[in-house]
């Protein structure tokens, strides 16, 4: 289950934003995509989730070209994007939130999709029918990744998901998305730092103007992981 990206070139209004972007990401593997605020990171995830449009390039998910396939196919390859701003209605139950893109997308097997999620986080479970608005920034995290799994079990897209985040919350976030190595789940993550996560990856992909500029194999023990 490989993702492949083959010199991406989006624009919006004219402006080039992505600029020859090529990654790749395989099976089991967690990417970093790091830069600074407007560097693009963004665009590259919404490329893949196909809710941006390419003006030129390719994208590849096991070879197959998938450049012009709509989001809501997308989602039933496996690929599950959590938006940097969480995005959950307030009024809704957990549950409900973490079902939106079931609700949305009817080809999505919702009762799959929450078995896993509750599987691999119980605490969702316990907190299942309260409302997202009594929950705390990283619980609503928490959730929003919950959301991201219920479709995206192949590749899963994540947009800062320890911003705001307390430490504690910040590191149970981090075991979830190492956990699901064993899973065969590939994960991109894009983030301004890299702080919280330098032992969670494998590589990443450093991004300046919508330039990839390099690419880092992480060396754990430099990191200080185990
Ligand atoms: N809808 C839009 N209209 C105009 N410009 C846009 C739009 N979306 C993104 N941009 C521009 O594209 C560039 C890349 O934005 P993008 O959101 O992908 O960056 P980012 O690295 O994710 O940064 P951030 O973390 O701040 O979201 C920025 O310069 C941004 O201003």
């Amino acid at each position: 289950m490989t993702l492949k990206l083959e010199n991406v070139e989006v624009k919006i209004q004219a402006a080039p934003i992505l600029r020859g972007v090529s990654l790749e990401v395989g099976t089991g593997e967690r990417m970093g995509l790091v830069g600074r605020n407007g560097a693009g990171k963004t665009t590259v995830l919404r490329t893949i989730t196909g809710l941006a449009t390419l003006s030129a390039g390719k994208v590849l998910w096991n070879g197959e070209d998938i450049s012009n396939m709509p989001p809501r196919q997308r989602a039933l390859l496996g690929f599950g994007y959590m938006p940097e701003d969480r995005r959950l209605v307030p009024d809704l139950t957990v549950e409900e939130n973490m079902l939106l893109p079931a609700w949305v997308n009817k080809d999505i097997d919702a009762a799959t999709g929450l078995g896993f999620v509750y599987d691999l986080m119980p605490e969702l479970t316990e907190m299942a029918s309260r409302k997202a608005l009594l929950l705390s920034g990283g619980q609503q995290k928490m959730v929003a990744l919950g959301r991201a799994l219920i479709a995206g079990q192949k590749l899963l897209l994540l947009d800062e998901p320890f911003e705001g985040v307390a430490p504690a919350l910040a590191k149970r976030i981090s075991e979830v998305i190492a956990s699901l190595k064993e899973e065969g789940l590939s994960v991109l993550i894009a983030q301004s730092e890299l702080s919280h996560s330098l032992d969670l990856l494998q590589r990443e992909s450093v991004i300046e103007r919508g330039e990839i500029i390099k690419v880092n194999v992480i060396d754990h023990a430099l990191a200080g992981a185990t």
